[in-house]
């Protein structure tokens, strides 16, 4: 069971919600079960999964391919409903709000980075990050030099008015990760985000998105394959046959 703190000075107050029962945990999940059914047949992919993040950490999520690693991450973010299970994030119960509050919750509090960049390839990257300050409801009169600081921070304001088709892949998730900490969330998740860049550029990446991330007190969750970006992180998880461990069985 996850004890939460009182409200500490430094926490920001959440935009919406008229109360929180902030402290130092970030995420907690207690108990996480998940079975997925498709006809007679079932698979339990979560078999009691609890864990915990630190405000301010830098968490690695690894393990085999199928083990789960993609299925808590959405249930930790609120995108996938648990069998069993509680999730809290910065002390709000998501598990137990409405699907509508989850989506407005997850639209406030927490920034998201994929393997394959998710950018709008009709868009230049200024409008990809301009979009999500919108959708976040910045100040209007803010965002296109919102959107132009982010661009610096990741080195990317000589290419800001180009498509993401012009953009190698290094550049693509630099730009994703701008637009997933434009609106400053508390917590950050990454799904593989090395994935698809080869391993100078993918360390470069996580490096910057995780000192960008420090910069601003976010919370970071990395699920990844990668041995070569564990030293990054504060804490590393394993997830194996459907169980979390500090070690991982394999490979030793
Ligand atoms: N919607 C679904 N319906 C049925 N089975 C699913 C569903 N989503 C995931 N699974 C199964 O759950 C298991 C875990 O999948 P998941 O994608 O979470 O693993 P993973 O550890 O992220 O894998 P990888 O490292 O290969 O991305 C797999 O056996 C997968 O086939």
């Amino acid at each position: 069971m996850v004890e939460f703190c009182s409200v500490s000075e430094s926490s920001r107050p959440l935009p919406w919600l008229p109360s929180a029962e902030w402290g130092p945990v970030a995420i907690a999940a207690t108990d996480i079960q998940m079975v997925f059914r498709s006809g007679l047949s079932q698979v339990k992919v979560l078999k009691g999964v609890d864990l915990t993040v630190n405000q301010g950490e830098i968490r690695l999520l690894m393990g085999p391919s199928g083990s789960g690693k993609t299925t808590l991450l959405s249930i930790l973010a609120g995108i996938l409903t648990p069998t069993a299970g509680q999730v809290a994030l910065l002390g709000h119960k998501i598990t137990q709000m409405s699907r509508q509050d989850r989506t407005r919750f997850r639209r406030h509090h927490l920034g998201f980075v994929f393997q394959d960049f998710n950018l709008f390839p009709a868009l230049t990257a200024a409008e990809n990050i301009e979009l999500a300050l919108k959708i976040k409801d910045y100040p209007k009169s803010a965002i296109a030099a919102r959107a132009r600081t982010l661009l610096s921070q990741v080195d990317l304001a000589d290419v800001s008015q180009r498509l993401p088709q012009d953009l190698s892949g290094g550049q693509k998730q630099r730009v994703a990760i701008a637009r997933a900490l434009a609106g400053e969330p508390q917590i950050l998740m990454a799904d593989e985000p090395t994935a698809a860049l080869d391993s100078k550029t993918g360390r470069a990446v996580v490096e910057l998105m995780n000192a960008l991330a420090r910069e601003q007190g976010c919370t970071v969750l990395i699920i990844t394959h990668d041995p070569r970006i564990t030293d990054i992180a504060d804490r590393i998880t394993y997830l194996e046959d459907g169980h979390i461990s500090e070690s991982p069985s394999w490979g030793s």
